[in-house]
């Protein structure tokens, strides 16, 4: 676990980068650390592996200060993966990820063949591992970077804005493509971005960090949308957050109706949704369609029922209708905000709600069958 605590960093008389902040990052899951530009997102990434030190404050890895801990040992138990890849140019694909075995002891060869695992393992096409990073798109030097990262395969990964740099869909490719690598590897990972879509799509755990450095709320992102702590968060979050509250209900509350009711000719181009995906995927599916009608897919694929769109709104409403963590909205307008962005630039409210940044149950990033990451992108 990574801890914070009181942690406070002034870089110079103005107000602080970070302030107050007390944090607990679970082993094992995404933590998102997201807010507006200039808010200490990155300060307080960096002050994890000390390439920032607090000005007050301390931070624990594994209940060990990090204070005492020289920073060359520290950043070998912790990647780091910055907005432009951070490779070394005159290097190949290859060697920017055989160097770090070979600087913790492999032979040659050895780091060689452990590159072209990783390369694999992240989804590089193995005929590029002979290029320099000059020769390559921005998202695959992004996954040269996420490679290089793993190399020492460290228990902690710092992500800094990763995917910020590249368009949309690639952006897309390399936010499923890091879900399946966390299902694989079960890293800490604790990744920054300035967009609540990334947050909510990636995170176990989101923090909304806001001016001055203030932690606003800390919640698995599913409560983030659906419970904001304070009106800045609900900004921050923007209007369509019952829509996005969407991709943490299952799919799996809609009563299907059975094939055989519609038209065989309709149903065989009628968009599809994953029974055990998410509710919004489903709606998708049935507003996509120009019958109005979708058809739900079992695990292997094969139809298992329709749903159009009153089937969801009662699903939805059944959803509503319960309490506690299940429950989808409403959530009430910010005040005086009728036409929020989703930006709320930098007037926090620093003096609302504090920040809950305890760690509480087990995270709800995904519905039941990965539903989130298909019906979020
Ligand atoms: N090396 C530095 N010297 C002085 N001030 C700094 C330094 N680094 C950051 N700051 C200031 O600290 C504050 C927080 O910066 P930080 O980079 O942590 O924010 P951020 O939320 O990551 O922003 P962005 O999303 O724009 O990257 C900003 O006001 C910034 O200007």
């Amino acid at each position: 676990m990574i801890e914070f605590r009181d942690i406070e960093k002034r870089y110079d008389d103005s107000e602080p980068a970070v302030s107050g902040l007390n944090l607990r990052i679970p082993d094992g899951r995404i933590t998102v650390f997201v807010g507006p530009s200039g808010c200490g997102k990155t300060t307080s990434l960096r002050m994890i592996n000390r390439m920032v030190d607090p000005t007050s404050g301390t931070i624990e890895v594994d209940g060990r200060d990090v204070s005492r801990v020289p920073p060359h040992e520290l950043r070998r138990s912790m990647g780091y993966v910055m907005q432009q890849g951070g490779l070394l140019p005159h290097r190949t694909v290859a060697d920017n990820v055989a160097t770090v075995p070979r600087l913790l002891g492999a032979g040659k060869a050895e780091a060689r063949g452990r590159a072209a695992g990783l390369l694999e393992r992240v989804g590089l096409d193995p005929a590029l591992a002979g290029r320099y990073p000059a020769q390559l798109s921005g998202g695959q030097q992004q996954r040269v970077g996420v490679a290089r990262a793993l190399a020492a395969d460290p228990p902690i990964l710092l992500m800094d804005e990763p995917f910020s740099a590249v368009d949309p869909v690639v952006r897309s490719e390399l936010q499923r493509e890091l879900l399946r690598l966390q299902d694989e590897l079960s890293k800490t990972i604790v990744f920054v971005t300035h967009d609540i879509d990334e947050a909510v799509l990636l995170g176990d755990q989101v923090a909304v960090f806001g001016a001055g450095g203030v932690l606003h709320q800390f919640s698995p992102p599913a409560e983030l949308l659906s419970a904001p702590a304070n009106d800045f968060v609900a900004r921050f979050v923007g209007r369509d957050r019952g829509f996005r509250a969407l991709s943490f209900q299952p799919a799996s509350r809609i009563a299907l109706r059975p094939t055989s009711a519609y038209d065989a000719a309709a149903l065989a181009s009628a968009p599809r949704f994953a029974s055990d995906g998410s509710l919004r995927a489903a709606l998708d599916a049935v507003l996509a369609s120009p019958d109005g009608v979708a058809v739900a897919t079992g695990p292997g694929g094969h139809d298992v029922g329709t749903a159009d769109a009153t089937d969801v709104m009662a699903a939805l409403a059944a959803v509503r209708g319960e309490d506690g963590a299940g429950r989808v909205g409403p959530v009430p307008a910010p005040d005086g905000d009728p036409g929020s962005d989703g930006d709320p630039g930098s007037d926090g409210d620093p003096g609302s709600a504090a920040a809950e940044a305890s760690v509480g149950g087990p995270a709800g990033r995904r519905a039941p069958g990965g539903g989130v990451a298909d019906g979020v992108a």
